[in-house]
């Protein structure tokens, strides 16, 4: 079973295959980077899922792989707080477009202000954090949650979530 996964981004990418791994066996897996055609900082749920199937579909043009895996984070407002969002979309062959959201968590003021000033919550942590690809690790949630939740973990639930869907819809076939 071919597999793409719609990023090289190292958090996402060990998620898919940590998850899919566990779940499926033969995997053949092609990793590429495709556009998300929304924003590099996506500003709310809808716009962050988008860019989640955006990435599915896009993966699948090029790769007509069995499953097409997009992931995206993004940031939403909720009643003048800002939550970090995530998103998750699997594209099937037949064209089914599975998707699941994952965890809100809560960003401090002084990060908030950066994404609201135009800047982009990875760069903005690697400042606040003075280390270099966080996104690529334990990610802003790592961060804000002492590590007890990291980037790659938080999008493996999203996974699971995408990948139990899949089985539920084949177990109906
Ligand atoms: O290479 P891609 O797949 O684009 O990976 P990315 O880290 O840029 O991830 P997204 O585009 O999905 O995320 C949108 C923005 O939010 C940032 N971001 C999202 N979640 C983050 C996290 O947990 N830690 C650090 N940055 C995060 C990310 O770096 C982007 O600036
Ligand atoms: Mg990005």
């Amino acid at each position: 079973m071919l597999v793409s996964i719609g990023t090289k981004n190292k958090a996402k990418t060990e998620a898919i295959t940590n998850i899919v791994g566990n779940y499926l066996e033969s995997i053949e897996y092609i990793q590429l980077d495709v556009p998300s055609n929304v924003s590099e900082q996506p500003f709310s749920d809808e716009e962050t899922r988008q860019g989640a199937i955006n990435r599915a579909e896009n993966a699948f043009e090029k790769t007509s792989a069995d499953l097409n895996f997009g992931l995206e984070g993004g940031v939403r407002m909720i009643d003048g707080n800002m939550y970090c969002c995530n998103w998750g979309a699997l594209k099937l062959k037949d064209g089914t477009v599975l998707t699941a959201a994952g965890a809100l968590f809560l960003l401090p003021e002084e990060v908030a202000k950066e994404i609201r000033a135009g800047k982009e919550l990875g760069p903005v942590m690697d400042v606040y954090t003075n280390e270099k690809g966080i996104r690529h690790n334990k990610g802003a949630v790592g961060v804000f949650t002492a590590n007890l939740v990291n980037r790659t973990e938080m999008f493996e639930h999203i996974v699971k979530l995408l990948i139990g869907q899949y089985f539920f819809k084949i177990g109906q076939q």
